[in-house]
């Protein structure tokens, strides 16, 4: 195969630092460890089964629960540990957090501690690793308190309480047919294909744009009974189409891969839903604010589409736990907007609007 003349992801940090004179590389040295990261992690689910990597950590039965309550899987585990072994040595960090750890991570005091935080999904849509479809990490790049900066102190979860309007980078890397990286440094949106046979990161996809009206939707239909009445109209106007208010007939998509959902909308279009519901009230929503809304929500908003709780726009939340869970929509900012509006108007559609009340295919 002829090498392509592209930027590599090396290239491209490059080039976006130059908006920064004085800059001093721990920005791009981080990136780039992250990238490293999403690499080996690529390399081991491309191994599969071969490779020993499948199914539940500590065996079938019962295995080890993380923080939420949820089964690890060996792949969520293994996946944690690329990124704390290959992020914690380099200087750049003063803590990570992340979705398999109860706590924020100390970098061991034998390495140098620098002046941002990490906070990572190691492996997102890991129900589906062992149905060989595809999953992906999500990362997020704040800068830390300026006393942790200063003292070098052991960071604590209040360091990591940011509304995601603070965020320095974000993006996901996904492994699914080919690995990809999305990266967003504040200045747009930029997608990487990694080159197998070179094992780098090349620029494939610059200025990545949401279409900003759309035809398709992703949301877990299962929760219907327990979803709230504006995305309960939303969903039902859909699933009218043509003969309903929208005029217009609609796709429905669910691959339960966030990682993937937004992938596809950042390619074509979409909106994707996981919205609060009254399932489990000790759970304010599926997804996790600091390393999966937030990651997400600022990559859509940078490619000019839109993220929200339904309500306010996600990277305005003030979060208040490192593992705090909220309702998340998001993609083409037509339908993002549709769908906040129904949130302000929830009373005066329930007499507008007689698929609600009458003739939902999701009614209770
Ligand atoms: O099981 P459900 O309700 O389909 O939920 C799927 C959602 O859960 C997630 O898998 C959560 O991520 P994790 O796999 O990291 O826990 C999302 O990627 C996905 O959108
Ligand atoms: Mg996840
Ligand atoms: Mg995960």
């Amino acid at each position: 195969m002829p090498l392509s003349r592209r930027f590599t992801l090396t290239q491209y940090l490059i080039e976006e630092r130059r908006r920064f004179p004085g800059a001093s590389g721990d920005f791009n040295a981080l990136i780039l460890d992250v990238a490293l990261a999403c690499k080996a992690i690529a390399r081991a689910v491309a191994f599969g089964e071969l490779g020993g990597v499948l199914g539940n950590h500590n065996g079938e039965a019962g295995g080890s629960i993380n923080v939420q309550g949820e089964t690890q899987k060996k792949l969520d585990v293994i996946s944690n540990q690329y990124f704390t072994r290959l992020n914690e040595w380099g200087g750049q960090l003063a803590g990570m957090a992340s979705e398999e750890m109860d706590e924020p991570y100390q970098i061991p005091k034998q390495y140098p501690r620098g002046k941002y935080l990490l906070g990572f999904d190691p492996l997102d849509g890991s129900s589906n690793i062992d149905v060989n479809v595809s999953v992906g990490s999500i990362f997020s790049v704040l800068r830390a308190p300026q006393d942790v900066i200063d003292s070098g102190r052991d960071v604590v979860e209040a360091d990591f309480l940011q509304p995601g309007t603070k965020q320095m980078a974000a993006g996901y890397a996904l492994y699914g047919p080919t690995t990809m990286l999305i990266l967003t440094v504040g200045n747009g949106v930029a997608g990487f294909t990694l080159d197998p046979n070179l094992g780098e990161f090349m620029l494939t996809h610059p200025n990545m744009h949401v279409p900003e009206d759309t035809h398709e939707f992703a949301i877990n239909a299962s929760n219907a009974r327990f979803w709230e009445p504006p995305v309960k109209r939303y969903v039902d106007e859909c699933l009218a189409g043509k003969t309903g208010p929208r005029g217009k007939d609609f796709n429905m998509r669910w691959i339960a891969s966030m990682v993937a959902e937004a992938h596809r909308i950042l390619m074509r279009g979409g909106v994707f839903m996981y919205p609060r519901d009254t399932k489990d009230p000790s759970k304010p929503g599926r997804l996790r604010l600091l390393y999966e809304a937030n990651p997400i929500g600022m990559v859509m908003e940078q490619a000019g589409g839109r993220a929200s709780t339904g309500r306010e726009p996600i990277l305005s939340v003030q979060p208040t736990s490192l593992h705090q869970r909220i309702g998340l929509v998001f993609g083409s900012k037509n339908e993002v907007e549709r769908i906040e509006r129904y949130h302000r108007e929830p009373v005066a559609f329930k007499d507008d609007n007689p698929l609600f009340a009458e003739r939902s295919l999701f009614r209770d």
